[in-house]
């Protein structure tokens, strides 16, 4: 479990606890799935928002994903955030509702729960990354899209950034993968915009990662300039630094730039608080943390779901 100065956190069991208390305490307004099982067996669940969530409304759709690594637990804390406000606010915040009323919001809040029990499991942290298959694949490089093109990952089971021998070797992926392409509905993804959460530096990312270049095949400039548009957009309000993935450094197999290349979903990495720090302290802020980095990301959040109907509407174009 967590030490202490860390017992803030959610750990898995913890995590699924609150996901069950929201649907006792929220009904009609949400409904929890699992999309499947990790490599070690557990659920991985995915938590719809909307009105009547119980049907699949023709409403445009939006996903959120946490924790695809083990040890950036904050990320899960953030997840459970846009599950409380997106809950809890509805009754009496009128943005809220319309929202709600107007989206169907979809939260994975750990993508890879093993790695992060793992992490933790002995007591002190282990400062893990991976998945639990083998000696780890990292999950943020075994997406099918220009997997292992280009020097952004790599090929050594025992790297931090392990590809996996193929895209797509990871159980928790798949399961991902399957549930957005299961989210096409009579040829139209209902998935819009999507954030994939992590920590850290502080730092607002968008496709595509595996090249430098601003424009490539599938992302011409006026996409390329609807991400950097919306991206900066968010940052002002979250005083995140906005950049291509790739700025930061070339990543591929990375899920953003599968969800852009595969689906055309306005697909971003949010890299949360610290902005910096030494070595892998950056990954365990206290518990103290938790309420005051996750509600920072509560107005990005409300302008990025006021978009995703239709991101490219932030330059003026219509959908
Ligand atoms: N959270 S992290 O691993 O330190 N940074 C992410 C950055 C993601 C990206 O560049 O798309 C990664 O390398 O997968
Ligand atoms: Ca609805
Ligand atoms: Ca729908
Ligand atoms: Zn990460």
């Amino acid at each position: 479990d967590f030490p202490s100065g860390y017992t803030g956190y959610h750990n898995h069991r913890e995590m699924v606890a609150e996901l069950n208390q929201t649907v006792t305490d929220h009904g009609a307004l949400v409904k929890l799935s699992s999309i499947g099982k990790s490599y070690e067996n557990r659920d991985l669940w995915a938590l719809k928002i909307s009105d009547n969530a119980g049907t699949d409304e023709n409403e445009p759709e939006v996903l959120f994903t946490c924790n695809q690594h083990a040890r950036e637990h904050l990320t899960v804390e953030m997840c459970l955030r846009i599950i409380k406000q997106y809950t809890d606010g509805y009754a009496t915040n009128p943005t809220i509702k319309n929202l709600v009323d107007s989206r169907e919001i979809w939260v994975i809040p750990s993508v890879n729960p093993d790695g992060a029990e793992y992490d933790i499991a002995s007591g002190t942290f282990r400062a893990w990354r991976k998945n639990r298959q083998g000696q780890g694949t990292d999950p943020n490089r075994n997406w099918g899209y220009q997997w292992g093109c280009c020097g952004g990952s790599s090929g050594s089971p025992s790297s931090e950034t392990y590809r996996g021998p193929s895209a797509f070797s990871a159980p928790e992926t798949q399961r991902v993968r399957d549930f957005v392409n299961g989210r096409v509905v009579g040829g139209v993804q209902q998935i819009k915009t999507h954030i994939d959460w992590h920590t850290y530096s502080e730092l607002i990312l968008w496709p595509y990662g595996y090249t430098y270049n601003d424009t490539a095949p599938g992302l011409d400039a006026t996409q390329a300039n609807v991400f950097a548009t919306l991206g900066r957009r968010m940052a002002a309000l979250n005083n995140y630094t906005p950049q291509q993935s790739s700025d930061l450094y070339v990543t591929d197999g990375s899920v953003n730039d599968w969800m852009w290349n595969a689906h055309k979903i306005w697909s971003y990495t949010f890299e949360m608080y610290p902005k910096s720090a030494s070595g892998t302290s950056g990954f365990y802020p206290r518990d103290t943390a938790i309420a005051p980095q996750t509600a920072r990301n509560d107005s990005a959040v409300e302008l990025f779901l006021s978009y995703s109907d239709c991101a490219p509407r932030i330059i003026g174009r219509t959908c």
